[in-house]
């Protein structure tokens, strides 16, 4: 398995392009299954996860053309359904967690639909509760084979109806929005979850002829539609390499400028970065993050320690919390990170302390941070990624370390980071991959 060796503690500097979304990239490129006219998706990241997603709809018989390695067509005008069912497809779409919202638009257009147990990120449990109960209330009917994990669900024709979603679930809802957009009659769904990610599959959908209402809202009324057509998208930047990218600039005491980083889609990102007492300047759509010697973090008004939180967006999303959390481990002051939607995601921290950082891992979901105020550097180590976000927070970590540190096990990082080495090499980084 590839490992990353890093040599630490050089200053950074230059411009770097955030790559399309890898969770939009997971979202939409499932919705090219709905219909069988050719659609054809801008700026897709070259990473492992949107990779393999391609692969298995090629596998599933929709016909895939690289345009470049950005772009690419995709029809999906003869779909081997008997694939779906398959050995090949359980395993292969049991390596990651976008394989689940193939099951929508399958249940919408072919009636019947396979989930395998998902893979991505084990960060602590992650049920598909609230995508089944979703296509049940839509009018599927589901048995679980629990020798194999595999779900298999069937319906005669879906039919519109209101449903509560019990959590707003960012897959599920993308799942029973893709069944939803054929179903007979008016779907409403409230609690759903309306990430950028989100609305950008429900606006490409609206462009093949669905009839979505309340984009960007908690809120979606979808009133069914028999067909739905060919269209073009382009994907967002990924905010999460943008607030991977604010992180590692401070980190690093680096002046990096983030091109195009899509500001008006970014939500709460750039103000948990500056409540970290990070300087950007936003000219036009690009961040200029200074070089800055320290930052210190802000307390509330009545001086209390600053916690950061994730929740459902628009609140700030659970993917950055790891990155926010290395980077206060050089601020000035205090935080407390609460990571409450996944339980395993701050394991990770005990490689950080092994490097020098002073955090207290209070409980699963919380750590306080006190920052060392560059009193003294990181030291290099060798350490496994644990999961994509606490990888690239690793990675960021060594970057500003004395020393060397070895990075073990970065099939994570590449999941969701697009030629990453090369990327910051190209800023006076110093990354091998060995
Ligand atoms: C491929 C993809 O798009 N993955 C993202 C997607 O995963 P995914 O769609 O799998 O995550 P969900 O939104 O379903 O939920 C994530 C976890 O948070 C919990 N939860 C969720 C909502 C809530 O209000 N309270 C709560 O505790 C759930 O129980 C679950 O354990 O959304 C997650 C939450 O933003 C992100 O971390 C993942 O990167
Ligand atoms: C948790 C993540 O991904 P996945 O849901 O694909 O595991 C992530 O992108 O941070």
């Amino acid at each position: 398995m590839p490992s990353f060796e890093v040599i630490g503690g050089n200053k950074l500097k230059g411009e770097i392009t955030p790559q399309g979304a890898k969770n939009e990239a997971l979202q939409v490129i499932s919705a090219v299954l709905l219909t069988s006219e050719e659609i054809i998706i801008h700026n897709i990241p070259d990473i492992r996860d949107v990779n393999l997603q391609i692969e298995l709809l090629a596998e599933l018989g929709v016909k895939v053309n690289r345009i470049n390695r950005h772009t690419c067509s995709f029809k999906a005008d003869n779909v081997d359904l008997e694939y779906f069912a398959s050995e090949a497809f359980r395993y292969k779409g049991g390596k990651l967690r976008g394989s689940v919202m193939i099951a929508g638009p399958m249940l919408g257009r072919f009636h019947k639909a396979f989930i395998p147990k998902p893979g991505g990120d084990k960060i602590g449990r992650r049920r598909l509760d609230t995508h089944i109960v979703g296509f049940e209330k839509l009018g599927t009917e589901f048995i679980y084979h629990s020798e194999s994990s595999f779900f298999e669900l069937k319906t005669e024709q879906l039919k519109g109806t209101y449903m509560l979603l019990d959590e707003p679930s960012v897959t599920g809802t993308a799942n029973i929005v893709m069944a939803a957009v054929f179903a007979e009659g008016t779907t409403t769904i409230y609690n759903a979850a309306c990430e950028p990610y989100i609305q950008q599959l429900c606006k490409m959908l609206v462009r093949m002829g669905a009839n979505i209402n309340g984009i960007g809202s908690n809120l979606l009324t979808i009133e069914g539609v028999e067909i739905l057509h060919g269209t073009t998208h382009t994907m967002l930047p990924d905010m999460i390499e943008v607030g991977s990218f604010i992180g590692l600039a401070a980190m690093t005491q680096s002046e990096i400028r983030i091109k195009n980083a899509g500001l008006k889609d970014l939500g709460i990102i750039p103000e948990k970065f500056a409540q970290l007492g990070i300087q950007m300047e936003f000219q036009n759509d690009d961040i200029l993050v200074p070089a800055q010697d320290s930052y210190e973090i802000s307390t509330y008004l009545d001086g209390g320690i600053l916690t950061i939180y994730d929740n459902p967006w628009p609140g700030f999303t659970p993917d950055l919390l790891s990155i926010v959390l290395v980077v206060a481990t050089q601020a000035v002051g205090s935080v407390l990170i609460h990571q409450k939607m996944f339980e395993s995601r701050l394991f990770f921290t005990d490689k950080l302390i092994d490097m020098g950082a002073q955090i207290i891992l209070c409980d699963p979901h919380r750590a306080t941070v006190i920052g060392l105020g560059r009193k003294h550097q990181l030291r290099g180590i060798t350490m496994t990624s644990p999961d994509i976000r606490a990888g690239q927070a690793l990675l960021i970590a060594a970057l500003s370390a004395q020393g060397k540190s070895t990075i073990q096990n970065i099939e994570q990082i590449d999941r969701g980071y697009q030629y990453i080495e090369q990327r910051l090499n190209a800023l006076g980084a110093d990354i091998t991959r060995i």
